[in-house]
Protein backbone atom coordinates (compact mmCIF):
# COMPACT_ATOMS: atom_id res chain seq x y z
CA UNK A 1 0.00 0.00 0.00
CA UNK A 2 1.27 3.38 -1.28
CA UNK A 3 0.61 6.38 1.54
CA UNK A 4 0.12 10.07 0.62
CA UNK A 5 1.13 12.09 3.29
CA UNK A 6 0.81 15.95 3.99
CA UNK A 7 -0.10 18.66 6.57
CA UNK A 8 0.23 22.57 7.34
CA UNK A 9 2.42 23.96 10.08
CA UNK A 10 -0.22 22.68 12.71
CA UNK A 11 0.12 19.63 11.91
CA UNK A 12 3.90 18.91 11.07
CA UNK A 13 5.41 17.50 14.25
CA UNK A 14 2.26 14.52 13.84
CA UNK A 15 3.21 14.06 10.19
CA UNK A 16 6.93 13.57 10.90
CA UNK A 17 5.61 10.95 13.94
CA UNK A 18 3.46 9.41 11.24
CA UNK A 19 5.93 9.09 8.90
CA UNK A 20 8.37 7.39 11.53
CA UNK A 21 5.48 4.84 12.41
CA UNK A 22 4.92 3.89 8.15
CA UNK A 23 8.48 3.29 8.14
CA UNK A 24 8.47 0.82 11.21
CA UNK A 25 5.63 -0.63 9.62
CA UNK A 26 7.45 -1.13 6.17
CA UNK A 27 4.53 0.72 4.68
CA UNK A 28 5.71 2.67 1.49
CA UNK A 29 4.71 6.56 1.63
CA UNK A 30 5.69 9.97 0.16
CA UNK A 31 5.76 13.43 1.79
CA UNK A 32 4.09 15.82 0.29
CA UNK A 33 4.43 18.78 2.75
CA UNK A 34 5.06 20.74 4.50
CA UNK A 35 8.84 20.71 6.01
CA UNK A 36 8.90 22.37 8.88
CA UNK A 37 6.44 24.21 11.59
CA UNK A 38 6.88 27.78 9.93
CA UNK A 39 2.91 29.10 9.17
CA UNK A 40 1.72 27.65 6.21
CA UNK A 41 -1.73 27.78 4.61
CA UNK A 42 -3.58 24.31 5.31
CA UNK A 43 -5.68 24.17 1.75
CA UNK A 44 -2.25 23.81 -0.17
CA UNK A 45 -1.16 20.73 1.19
CA UNK A 46 -5.24 18.98 1.24
CA UNK A 47 -4.82 19.32 -2.39
CA UNK A 48 -1.51 18.04 -3.34
CA UNK A 49 -2.44 14.66 -1.32
CA UNK A 50 -6.15 14.64 -2.43
CA UNK A 51 -4.94 15.09 -6.03
CA UNK A 52 -1.97 12.43 -5.42
CA UNK A 53 -4.60 9.87 -4.15
CA UNK A 54 -7.06 10.76 -7.38
CA UNK A 55 -4.39 9.94 -9.46
CA UNK A 56 -4.15 6.41 -8.62
CA UNK A 57 -0.34 6.46 -8.00
CA UNK A 58 -1.14 6.50 -4.23
CA UNK A 59 -3.78 4.45 -2.34
CA UNK A 60 -4.97 6.43 0.58
CA UNK A 61 -4.35 9.59 2.00
CA UNK A 62 -3.24 11.31 5.28
CA UNK A 63 -3.45 14.93 5.98
CA UNK A 64 -3.04 16.59 9.16
CA UNK A 65 -3.39 19.87 10.76
CA UNK A 66 -4.21 21.76 14.01
CA UNK A 67 -7.38 20.27 14.15
CA UNK A 68 -8.12 18.24 11.30
CA UNK A 69 -10.43 20.19 10.02
CA UNK A 70 -9.24 22.78 7.08
CA UNK A 71 -7.28 20.16 5.35
CA UNK A 72 -10.10 17.71 5.30
CA UNK A 73 -12.53 20.07 3.87
CA UNK A 74 -10.10 21.23 0.99
CA UNK A 75 -9.28 17.68 0.52
CA UNK A 76 -13.00 16.91 -0.27
CA UNK A 77 -13.19 19.51 -2.55
CA UNK A 78 -10.95 17.08 -5.02
CA UNK A 79 -13.48 14.99 -6.44
CA UNK A 80 -13.20 11.05 -6.06
CA UNK A 81 -11.69 11.88 -1.99
CA UNK A 82 -13.98 10.84 0.85
CA UNK A 83 -12.02 12.07 3.52
CA UNK A 84 -12.83 11.61 7.32
CA UNK A 85 -11.64 13.58 10.14
CA UNK A 86 -10.87 11.28 13.27
CA UNK A 87 -10.31 11.45 16.61
CA UNK A 88 -11.21 7.89 17.93
CA UNK A 89 -10.68 4.17 17.06
CA UNK A 90 -14.21 3.57 16.05
CA UNK A 91 -14.90 6.11 13.65
CA UNK A 92 -11.40 5.44 11.75
CA UNK A 93 -12.92 2.08 11.16
CA UNK A 94 -16.32 3.14 10.39
CA UNK A 95 -14.93 5.49 8.12
CA UNK A 96 -13.64 2.69 6.05
CA UNK A 97 -16.11 0.09 6.04
CA UNK A 98 -19.25 2.39 6.16
CA UNK A 99 -17.76 5.35 4.44
CA UNK A 100 -15.31 4.15 2.23
CA UNK A 101 -12.74 7.18 3.06
CA UNK A 102 -9.70 7.10 1.15
CA UNK A 103 -8.14 10.07 3.23
CA UNK A 104 -8.10 10.41 6.93
CA UNK A 105 -6.98 13.65 8.54
CA UNK A 106 -6.25 13.93 11.97
CA UNK A 107 -5.44 17.12 14.32
CA UNK A 108 -2.56 17.58 15.93
CA UNK A 109 -4.01 19.96 18.40
CA UNK A 110 -6.95 17.53 19.14
CA UNK A 111 -5.83 13.84 19.66
CA UNK A 112 -2.57 12.88 21.01
CA UNK A 113 -0.01 11.04 19.37
CA UNK A 114 -0.36 7.53 20.69
CA UNK A 115 -4.13 7.54 19.99
CA UNK A 116 -3.12 9.07 16.37
CA UNK A 117 -0.89 6.34 15.47
CA UNK A 118 -3.47 3.90 16.68
CA UNK A 119 -6.28 5.51 14.65
CA UNK A 120 -3.64 5.36 12.00
CA UNK A 121 -3.28 1.64 12.23
CA UNK A 122 -7.08 0.75 12.42
CA UNK A 123 -7.79 3.20 9.35
CA UNK A 124 -5.21 1.24 7.37
CA UNK A 125 -6.43 -2.09 8.32
CA UNK A 126 -10.24 -2.00 7.66
CA UNK A 127 -11.74 -2.67 4.65
CA UNK A 128 -14.83 -1.31 3.03
CA UNK A 129 -17.63 -3.36 3.68
CA UNK A 130 -19.37 -2.52 -0.05
CA UNK A 131 -23.07 -3.68 0.23
CA UNK A 132 -25.89 -1.37 1.25
CA UNK A 133 -22.58 1.08 1.90
CA UNK A 134 -21.76 1.02 -1.86
CA UNK A 135 -25.25 2.14 -2.49
CA UNK A 136 -24.90 5.03 -0.26
CA UNK A 137 -21.22 6.06 -1.44
CA UNK A 138 -22.74 5.90 -5.19
CA UNK A 139 -24.92 8.84 -3.90
CA UNK A 140 -21.99 10.16 -2.77
CA UNK A 141 -20.48 10.39 -6.25
CA UNK A 142 -23.76 11.49 -7.58
CA UNK A 143 -23.82 14.93 -5.65
CA UNK A 144 -20.24 15.26 -7.18
CA UNK A 145 -21.37 14.74 -10.23
CA UNK A 146 -24.00 17.54 -9.69
CA UNK A 147 -22.30 20.14 -8.43
CA UNK A 148 -18.42 19.54 -9.59
CA UNK A 149 -16.34 18.77 -12.75
CA UNK A 150 -13.25 17.78 -13.46
O1 LIG B 1 -8.38 23.86 10.18
C1 LIG B 1 -7.31 24.50 10.20
C2 LIG B 1 -6.14 24.02 10.95
O2 LIG B 1 -6.46 23.61 12.23
C3 LIG B 1 -4.93 24.94 10.95
O3 LIG B 1 -3.85 24.15 11.31
C4 LIG B 1 -5.05 26.13 11.89
O4 LIG B 1 -6.15 26.94 11.55
C5 LIG B 1 -3.75 26.96 11.88
O5 LIG B 1 -3.86 27.97 12.83
P1 LIG B 1 -2.65 28.95 13.15
O6 LIG B 1 -2.35 29.69 11.89
O7 LIG B 1 -3.18 29.81 14.25
O8 LIG B 1 -1.48 28.09 13.56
Amino acid sequence: MKIAIGSDHGGYNLKEAIKNHLEEKGIEYKDFGTSSTESVDYPEFGMKVAEAVKSGDYDRGIVCCGTGIGISISANKVTGIRCAVVSDTFSAEMSRAHNNANVLALGERVVGQGLALKIVDVWLKEEFEGGRHERRVGKITDIETKYFKG
